[in-house]
Order: structure tokens, then sequence, then C-alpha cells
């Protein structure tokens, strides 16, 4: 179910130099309401604790690299709550909201969707939700992508994903897919493909650089991917053992390395 909170936050100038973290943006304060308390003692602002901060993973991969599946896998197991961009999108499609058109022009070409369409919807679903603990998938496809959600959503992830995947295994499954999307067929496919090399390929050397990046062969059975691979990523942080704890002790820790530039 969808709710949507009585007071969306305007978007953030990209001229302000004050850092506005997600605790204030996203979860609690209003954006305006804290630029309004600027010149307040921080300790007489009604802040919630940083503790709070959410924690974000950012799902990255091919077109068909199995992102929405593993996600699945990762919302059983942790808890996380999944915001699929493609789906928040097409969700727009289905509502024949304003974009929709233009979303679905874009969607049937293979094409990005513009950066601050996608990320106020983002944005609506994270300022609404009572999770702490997301799943970004498929997003940000661009590096502009990607500066806007640090631009409006003052965040970074704490965690990045990136689904390795041969062209040849995606065109397949994505062929395969049988959801009744209108970009699983191949003209579209090809086209996705240039776009995530052109694209989406320096957003994720971007988070390899920031040491970021976790790389996951994505070849290999569903089931097989996510116990040798995922499960020990998100096993080693702290913020997501409780309510998984019987799931880390069967699993076998230590099979995946955070990638970095050094
Ligand atoms: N490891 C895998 N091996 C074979 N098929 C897979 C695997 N992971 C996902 N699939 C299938 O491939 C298709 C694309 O997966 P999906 O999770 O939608 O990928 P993405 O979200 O990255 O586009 C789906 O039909 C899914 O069932
Ligand atoms: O941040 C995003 C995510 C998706 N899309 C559009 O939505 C399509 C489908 O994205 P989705 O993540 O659902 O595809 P997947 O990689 O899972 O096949 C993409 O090709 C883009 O046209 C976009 O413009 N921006
Ligand atoms: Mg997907």
């Amino acid at each position: 179910m969808w709710r949507r909170v009585a007071l969306l936050s305007p978007m953030i100038s990209s001229s302000s130099s004050r850092s506005l973290t997600l605790n204030q943006a996203a979860f609690g304060l209003k954006v305006g309401e804290s630029f309004a308390t600027d010149a307040v003692n921080p300790e007489e602002r009604d802040l919630p604790p940083k503790e709070k901060a959410p924690f974000i993973t950012f799902v990255l991969g091919g077109p068909g690299s199995g992102k929405g599946t593993q996600c699945e896998k990762i919302v059983e197991t942790f808890g996380l709550q999944h915001l699929s961009a493609g789906d928040l999108l097409r969700r727009e499609i289905a509502m024949n909201t304003k974009n929709g058109d233009m979303i679905l022009n874009l969607i049937k070409d293979g094409k990005i969707v513009p950066s601050e369409v996608t990320v106020k919807l983002i944005q609506r679903e994270l300022e609404s939700s009572d999770s702490r603990k997301f799943l970004i998938d498929g997003f940000p496809r661009t590096e502009e992508n990607r500066v806007a959600f640090e631009r409006i959503i003052r965040a970074d992830p704490d965690v990045v994903l990136f689904f390795d995947c041969p062209e040849e295994e995606m065109v397949t499954r994505v062929l395969n897919r049988n959801q009744g999307r209108i970009d699983d067929n191949i003209t579209t496919m090809k086209k996705r493909l240039k776009i995530f090399n052109g694209l989406n390929r320096p957003v994720i050397d971007y988070y390899k650089n920031k040491g970021k990046l976790y790389t996951i062969n994505a070849v290999g059975t569903v089931d097989d991917i996510f116990q040798q691979h995922v499960l020990p990523i998100f096993s080693s942080f702290e913020q997501l053992k409780k309510e998984s704890r019987h799931v880390i002790q069967k699993s076998t820790i230590g099979s995946s390395l955070v990638e970095n530039s050094s």
C-alpha cells in the first residue's frame, strides 16, 4: 500500500552550502523547516538522533542481471524496504499521472527518465516509510541521477551492489522475463545495454573509487548467488544483524570483498 505524506518536502536548492542529512530531509523534519531553524542553537533543535540515519543500499547492474530477484531475497532475510525505481516509474504510467506518457515513451526507448522525476518518486517513498533500511533498485542509472539524489535527498548509500552479468546472459533473461514489460524486446534491450555501458558504468566506477562497491558475479542459480555473495555482505552490517541472526549463523561469511581503487 502506498501512503503519501501530508506535506512533501520542497526541492533543496543546489546552491545551498548547508548539509542537510537524510534524517532531516526524509525522516521527520520537512526540508523548509530545517532551513528555517538554521539560526537556532543546534542543541535546541528537535532533530532525530544521528544514529537513526537510514541504511541505504543502491542495487546496480545491467538489465536482466537479477537485481529485482536478489532484492526479493534480501527483503525476506534482512527486512529492508525495496524501492525499485523502474517499478515507481511504471506505477506513474499505470496511474496515468502527468508524467505518465513521457515516462512510457522513454522506457519504451530504453532511455533514462529525467532525474528530478525519479528522485522525487524515491523521495516520496523515503519520506512516507516507517522503515530505516532501504534497497534502492535500478538507481542511480547515470552520474546525473547520482548527483541529483545527493543534492535533493542529501544522503549517500552505505552499500552499493553491482550484479555483474555477461550481456548474452542478460539478453536471454530479459527476453524470457515474461512480465509483459514493454521494454522486454530485443530492440529496446540493445539500446538499454548501450545506455548501461555508457551511462551506468561511470556510476559503478564512482562507487568503486569510493570503496563502497561490492561486485557480485551474477551468473549461477538465484539461491547460490544469494547464499554465497549477497548474504555475507549484508551479514557484515551490525544494523541489519538483529532481524536475521538465525540466517547468518547458517551462512558462509567471507566470500565477498568490497572493492576500491587502491
Ligand atoms: N541467477 C539467475 N539465473 C537465471 N535467471 C535469473 C537469475 N536471476 C534472475 N533471473 C531471471 O531473469 C529475469 C530478470 O531478472 P530480474 O531480477 O528482473 O533482473 P533485473 O531486475 O536486473 O532486470 C527474470 O525472469 C528472473 O526470474
Ligand atoms: O532510475 C531509473 C530507473 C529506471 N528507468 C527507466 O526504467 C526502465 C526499466 O528500469 P528497471 O530498473 O525496471 O529495469 P531492469 O534493469 O530491472 O530490467 C529503464 O530502462 C529506464 O528507461 C529510469 O529512467 N531511471
Ligand atoms: Mg529490475
